[in-house]
Formats: C-alpha cells, structure tokens, sequence
C-alpha cells in the first residue's frame, strides 16, 4: 500500500475546516472515499455529522475502536501553505485533518486485507467543543456495539516524527468553559458619573482571577484559568454596557475543579456589588480528564519499545483537554502524542506539521492493530 496517498488527503481534508456538528463537507469527503474502498468486510453507519465503520474480523474475539476527531477551529489560517483553509475564520489548527487521515489509511489496509478482530473506526465530531464523545457514546449504534477496546491519537508539535510519547494513568487534565456575561449601564465617554462601565468592571474581574491558581490551589496540584477572549462595548467614546469574558478552565483534580469554580463565584459576586452590574457564569461544556488504562496502554508500550524506528518517550501530564476521555471512562484504552515537529504549536495560526507523519504512523498502527 503506498501510504503517501494519505498525505494527499490530509491536504483534501486541511482545505475544509467545519466546527463542531457543522462538518457536513467533512463527513461527505470521508463518506465518498470509505464508499470507494473494498466493501467486503466493512459496514458504515453515520451519527450526526460522525461516521462508524465497522471491519469485520474473520475470527474476532474482541472489538477493537479507533477514533479519530473531525472538527475544525474557529480561527484564521496565517500559513502560506498551497493547500491552506478555503475556509475563512477556520483551520484545522489542532491537527485533526492528521488525525482523520491516519485513521483513513490504517482503515483501507484493513479493508483490503482482513483483520483477525474486529475494528470499529471512530469518526467523531466536536472535540474542541461542545464535545461529541460523550453524546456518541450515548448513540443507539455505540450502545448496540460497545468497543472491548479504543485508542486515540494526538499530534504533538514539540515532538520529532517518530515519537510517540505516552503514560500510564492521568494524561490529560479536566477542563470546563468558561463565559462570564457582566451588564452594567452604559453613557456618554466624557460623563462616567452616569454610567457602569463594564470594560472597566471586566477587566478587574480578569485580574483578580489570576489569584486564584497562584493563592487558593495547591501548588503540588495544577490548574490553569486561561481568558482567551474579551468583548465590551460598542464605540471608543461610549461607555460600555456589556462586557463578556471567555475562558477555559484546566485541572489535574476534580477537588482543584470545584474550587476554581467556587473562587469564580465568589469574584464575581464581589464585581457585582462593587461595581452595582449583573454578572452571569455559564461553565459551556465540560470535559472529564483522559485516563489511560494501565494494562493496555503497558501492552502498547512494549510493543512501542520493540520497534527501531520509534522512539519511545514516556510523557508527564498536560493540562490540554479531550472529550476522548469519556470514552476511556467506559472502555479501557488510551490515547498518545505523536510526534509532528512543527515550530508553531497546537491552536496557533501558524501550525505547520510534518506530514512524513502520516505514513509513518498507519505502519506503525496497523502493525500494532494485527499483534492484539
Ligand atoms: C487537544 C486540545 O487542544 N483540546 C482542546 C479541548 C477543548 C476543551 C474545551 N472546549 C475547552 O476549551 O475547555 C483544548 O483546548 O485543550
């Protein structure tokens, strides 16, 4: 099978970015490219804008998922790549059109070449957000066909092509949104007696946030409170009525959880009565923390360590967020960085991985998906 076939894909895939349950042109490509390989031994069904794609096994003792993530970002591509986002204000700027890829390709040499268990390959909406993980696990088709086991992937920029990095236990961190909405009363720019101005009354808020991981969070348990967007106000000489804060909360515990929420609560009360607004907190949506399996992902190791062409790194947590982790809740498995080498991280514009990624870890996954 020549692999470099996948990277042409990836590049089909990098061009039509679509947010989350909006990735009607995504599942279409992915549809009309399973529809063209050996049908034989495969069976799709869609959920939403997700697909599943059931390999039959020819002597099958366990089912076996796969799951690869489909969504886009809100944000602008800044590449000068040929084949950057036609799509404006999204990008694949978390890696998934790699992660899409990859699963295509492990996926059409099983398809012409019989697995001995069976596969369900996985290919879901909404990571980034609202998640898509928990509500298609809670389908009719994931009910009827529960996985004995699943595995994920995901890009790693630091890392050089060939490292695959990984732990037992905690790997990702527990994450909520966050969405503050202060409303206050606006006025004339050159009268701020008459008004409460909420520019002025979020921007405390932002700050007074920043004590709450550094002063009420146990150094030896982190948390990050990231705001990654503020809008207010209407005019630069109209004093602003309306403010919003958007955010993001990571942590290793969900004890840390609670009390970040609590130490929000309790500053935005203060807000309030201080500044004489209304405030309102919606937590969006929120992601518990990815857990590997300890068996199996010690299985996956062993099998890591015997390859010459892998370089095994055995990471530590990070605070990065995966709705996959409902799925390890339910189903032992584990999920993996794999190394892109790209200079611009994971959500920035600038986002360039290597694409000798691609071939390289369809090899390495399909071996490993004939030795369990
Ligand atoms: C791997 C990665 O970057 N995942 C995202 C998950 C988003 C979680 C949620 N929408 C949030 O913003 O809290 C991440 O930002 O870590």
């Amino acid at each position: 099978m020549n692999n470099s076939q996948f990277i042409d894909i990836r590049r089909e895939l990098h061009q039509i970015p679509e947010l989350g349950f909006e990735e009607w042109k995504t599942q279409e490509y992915l549809l009309s490219y399973i529809k063209s390989l050996p049908q034989q031994f495969i069976a799709i069904d869609t959920w939403k804008t997700g697909i599943f794609v059931k390999v039959q096994g020819s002597d099958p003792t366990k089912v076996i998922a796969y799951r690869a993530d489909i969504d886009g970002l809100p944000m602008e591509e800044e590449t000068n790549l040929t084949f950057k986002s036609k799509h404006e204000g999204k990008m694949h700027g978390c890696g998934h059109d790699f992660h899409m890829s990859i699963a295509l390709g492990v996926l059409t040499y099983f398809a012409n070449n019989q697995p001995k268990e069976t596969l369900l390959f996985i290919f879901q909406p909404a990571e980034e957000g609202p998640g898509g993980a928990q509500p298609m696990l809670n389908s009719d088709y994931l009910k009827a066909n529960r996985p004995d086991m699943i595995i994920a992937l995901h890009i790693a920029p630091e890392y050089p092509v060939g490292t695959v990095a990984t732990r037992k236990g905690l790997l990702f961190a527990n994450t909520s949104e966050l969405f503050i909405d202060f409303v206050g009363k606006g006025g004339h720019a050159a009268y701020p007696q008459t008004a409460n101005d909420m520019v002025v009354a979020s921007s405390y808020f932002v700050t007074q946030l920043q004590s709450i991981v550094s002063r009420n969070i146990d150094p030896l348990d982190s948390a990050v409170v990231t705001i990654g967007k503020i809008t207010g106000g209407t005019k630069q000489n109209i004093i602003a009525e309306k403010a919003r804060v958007e955010g993001t909360i990571r942590t290793l515990s969900l004890d840390s959880m609670g009390k970040i929420k609590d130490r929000i609560g309790a500053l935005v009360k203060g807000i309030e009565q201080g500044f004489e607004c209304s405030a309102s907190i919606d937590y969006g949506s929120n992601y518990c923390q990815v857990y590997n399996n300890e068996a199996v992902t010690d299985e996956f190791i062993s099998f890591l360590k015997k390859k010459s062409n892998v370089n095994f790194v055995e990471c530590n947590e990070a605070m990065t967020g995966e709705d996959f982790g409902y799925f390890l809740e339910e189903i032992p498995g584990f999920m993996f960085w794999l190394g892109v080498n790209s200079d611009y991280g994971l959500h920035s514009g600038l986002l360039n991985p290597d694409e000798d990624a691609i071939p390289f870890t369809i090899d390495l996954l399909v071996d490993y998906l004939k030795s369990v």
